[in-house]
């Protein structure tokens, strides 16, 4: 080949690579499968290999992926934080072992642990109190995201009294388990907002972001696996014991770690969880093998971008070839439309695979999809395999390609996506069956009404059968003991205990009730908030878009979705007859009595989390004292009571305005006074 193009080649492999680690490190976002990422990268160290002349130190072959980002404030790594050297093959790993053997002699351990998919975290500790945590970045240079690690409460802020080193730093992995995933990214698709390719994604883009108290909804978890301190050497002699230690003081790691003697054992633990890994609550995209003895490490160093005493073995993303059959499109309860590919049933990471999510329109023209074409299937993060590309040198030449549906496939209601969205929906709400169906089930369901003795099968049975139209009639079900009775599968028991929490559920608070009407994008805290802000349904059902927006943390997308809920007649109908039915419409206001005049004329904002009481009680502490809450830092506030985990950009604010901050204590002292 000649150099000019060998030099272009190189280069464009660089740029790929860097473009990819842009996505993945920075917008926590895959573009392509890690396997094949790997595959250019050792395409692109083969070729300077070869031709070193036109090697390049800034090459991603010679550092570490990453980056920091503006957004937090950078710190140094006193201890660099390296990548890992990987093998795909028990061959590769063997050679691994034959370098470590040829540099240190013989007598080696080495020490197998799961190498978890998650981000890696250095914590460093100062008398035994947590003092910063740093995200990799560049390997030099890290992002301070402290604030979002005290979220996590695997990691602890305190140790256990031990003999831990007055300053040392830990490294350990964050990631999210996998039915954590699979909650919080359905309810993310719900709610339209963006999801995540895997669980690595979402903890990768939830330790980036700015507002700790949204992290601290996102449950993270962090396995410790590396320490280092000065003179560690007088401490430890092993990693072996200082993993044993940190458990002592108070760290999580992982249990299934293990002290090999032999590459044999190293494989059999290689092996033995390539297989189990599907097991597991988290996922591990292979095993790292690092060797045991501190001086043997320090004897073999490190290379620009590895340790030299340790690897990864890497696991194959399990994938298979098998036909499309064929792609259904599911209605949900929000009417959003879900394309699910049928597949040829195929074996996959030990399961049978029959169906893979598609996600929306965009993913399948992504995709090119063809009808019939033989696809490749992965088991990536989700449960629910994903298809990530086809065969296109199969594909018949007069196949037609994937068109997506111009109406709801349950009711043939022209679908609407609106502008930016990737979502199709089905607008027909209260007419498309599985939106009934799901309306209904959510309006019952254990957070919303509760009623106990019916569940969602029952009223898919129900309205099946014709009993159930839509939520009011649940109220009406009283008048169809017969018909119920007809029913197979439901005796009387059942059925006076279904009346029974259906009579029960007619006390739920207003607050309950507004949420149960499953009104677009107004979840529980939402209608707590419009609940407590309107205290009567007329009220709310009478404002503007600008009224409903002025309320504490309702934006206008929920104020508009509120509004367009209350203007439909079928929706006031509906509330008439819940009325006529006696549920709560309204909010039962305690009777306050002061306190105390303490703190009147005295305005206060509370922010952050706090030790000894929640933010509600505190409120209600002030007010019973004669203050009054508002809602936002301005020049009319006086107090300012702070706790943990208050976002950085309110505290800047009132300082700022030099507004007096107080904690918890100094609140409660100031009564006294
Ligand atoms: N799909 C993409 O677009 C894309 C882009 C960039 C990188 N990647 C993936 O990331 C890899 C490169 O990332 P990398 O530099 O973090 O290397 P790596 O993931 O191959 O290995 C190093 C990392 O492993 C993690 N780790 C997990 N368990 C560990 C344990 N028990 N002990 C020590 N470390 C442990 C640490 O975070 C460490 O930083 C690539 O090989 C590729 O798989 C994918
Ligand atoms: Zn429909």
């Amino acid at each position: 080949m000649p150099d000019q193009d060998i030099q272009q080649q190189i280069a464009a492999l660089s740029k790929e690579l860097n473009d990819y680690n842009y996505q993945y490190y920075v917008l926590a976002e895959s573009h392509i499968s890690d396997y094949a990422y790997d595959h250019k990268m050792k395409e692109l160290e083969a070729l300077e290999r070869a031709y070193p002349n036109f090697s390049d130190p800034n090459s991603p072959t010679q550092k570490v992926g990453g980056a920091v980002t503006s957004k937090f404030q950078t710190v140094t790594h006193k201890w660099p934080m390296m990548s890992l050297g990987n093998t795909y093959n028990a061959e590769e790993l063997s050679e691994f072992d034959e370098r470590v053997r040829k540099a240190v002699g013989d007598q080696v351990a080495y020490v197998c642990e799961l190498k978890f998919d998650g981000l890696s975290l250095s914590i460093t500790y100062e008398n035994g109190k947590l003092l910063r945590a740093v995200t990799r970045g560049d390997g030099n240079q890290g992002d301070d995201v402290t604030e979002n690690v005290k979220t996590i409460r695997s990691i602890p802020l305190a140790l256990n009294q031990a003999d831990y080193p007055e300053l040392f730093e830990i490294r350990g992995e964050v990631f999210m388990h996998k039915p954590a995933f699979e909650r919080l990214n359905s309810a993310r698709a719900e709610a339209n907002e963006k999801v995540y390719a895997n669980p690595r994604n979402f903890a990768a883009g939830t330790l980036k972001l700015q507002d700790s108290a949204e992290v601290a909804k996102r449950p993270l978890d962090c396995f410790l696996y590396f320490l280092y301190t000065e003179n560690r050497n007088k401490l430890f002699h092993t990693h072996w014991e200082s993993i044993q230690d940190l458990k002592k003081w108070g760290f999580q790691t992982c249990e299934h770690t293990q002290l090999c003697t032999s590459l044999q054992e190293v494989l059999d633990f290689v092996n033995f969880w390539d297989k189990q890994r599907h097991f597991l609550s988290y996922d591990i995209d292979g095993i790292v093998i690092k060797v045991n003895d501190y001086a043997q490490q320090e004897e073999l160093g490190f290379t620009a971008k590895n340790p030299r005493w340790a690897i990864s073995y890497k696991f194959n993303a399990e994938q298979v070839e098998t036909t499309l059959n064929s792609v259904s499109y599911q209605v949900g309860r929000t009417g959003a439309v879900t394309p699910v590919a049928n597949l040829s049933p195929v074996q996959l990471a030990g399961t049978t695979v029959k169906r893979a999510s598609l996600h929306n329109a965009n993913e399948i023209l992504r995709l090119q999809l063809h009808e019939g074409d033989s696809v490749y299937v992965e088991k990536g993060g989700e449960i629910i395999p994903k298809i990530i590309g086809a065969n296109a040198t199969v594909r018949k030449a007069d196949a037609r390609p994937i068109s997506y549906p111009t109406a709801c496939p349950e009711c043939q209601t022209p679908l609407v996506r609106q502008e930016g969205e990737a979502v199709h929906y089905c607008p027909n709400e209260d007419g498309c069956p599985p939106q009934i169906i799901g309306k209904m089930q959510h309006f019952i369901g254990r957070k919303m009404m509760d009623i106990e003795g019916l569940g969602d099968e029952t009223i898919e049975a129900f309205y099946k059968a014709g009993i159930l139209h839509r939520i009011t009639d649940i109220y009406q079900l009283s008048n169809h003991q017969q018909e119920l009775k007809q029913l197979e599968r439901f005796g009387e028991k059942s059925i006076e205990k279904m009346l029974h929490g259906i009579e029960a559920s007619k006390e739920k608070p207003f607050e309950k009730v507004l949420f149960s009407l499953g009104i677009r994008h107004v979840g529980d805290t939402i209608a707590k908030k419009l609940a407590q802000h309107f205290k009567h349904i007329d009220q709310l059902a009478a404002a503007s878009i600008e009224e409903i927006a002025a309320v504490q943390d309702i934006g206008i997308r929920i104020a508009e979705s509120v509004r367009n809920y209350f203007q439909e007649s079928f929706h006031q109908q509906e509330i008439q007859l819940l009325k006529d039915a006696g549920l709560q419409f309204q909010v039962v206001e305690k009777e306050v009595v002061l306190a105390s005049e303490s703190f009147a004329g005295k305005t206060f904002l509370i922010s952050g989390t706090f030790a000894n009481y929640s933010r509600e009680e505190l409120a209600a502490f002030i007010e019973s004292h004669g203050g009054k809450m508002l809602s936002s830092i301005s020049a009319k506030l006086n107090f300012l009571v702070a706790g943990d985990k208050m976002g950085p950009a309110k505290l800047a604010k009132a300082e700022k305005l030099n507004i007096p901050i107080i904690n918890e204590e100094q609140l409660l002292a100031m009564r006294a006074e």
